[in-house]
């Protein structure tokens, strides 16, 4: 059985991760880009990222920091950033991942100050 601990920290990361992907309505950035539906996507995202795999990270006790957390996710931003065109609906729903989650950081920051 995957014996995950269940550290104050743990605990914070994955209500963040929660909380960011409340905020991704269309599940855009829940699984990684198809690579059999989009082939060129690794000729151009030479660092895919997306939120089931930071939730494997988090179990995986990979984070150390808020910062390593927040790296990732602007990873998945950036990435959506990179590939899609600016007029595009992926494009849009990135822009407003980002403000959703430019809140949402900031008060776990907060958060994981006052645990330590
Ligand atoms: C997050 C992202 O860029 C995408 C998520 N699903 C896609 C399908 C085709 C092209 C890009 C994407």
């Amino acid at each position: 059985v995957l014996e995950v601990q269940l550290t104050p920290f743990n605990i914070l990361l994955r209500a963040v991760l929660s909380q960011l992907q409340e905020k991704d309505q269309y599940s855009i950035f829940a699984q990684p880009v198809s690579v059999k539906e989009v082939p060129d996507y690794l000729d151009i995202i030479k660092n895919p990222m997306d939120f089931s795999t930071m939730r494997k990270r988090i179990d995986a006790h990979f984070y150390r920091s808020l910062e390593g957390f927040e790296a990732d996710f602007d990873l998945i931003i950036s990435n959506c950033m990179t590939y899609n065109a600016k007029d595009t609906f992926f494009y849009k729903a990135a822009q407003r991942m980002q403000d959703h989650g430019g809140a949402i950081l900031r008060r776990a920051r907060r958060e994981a100050e006052r645990i330590g």
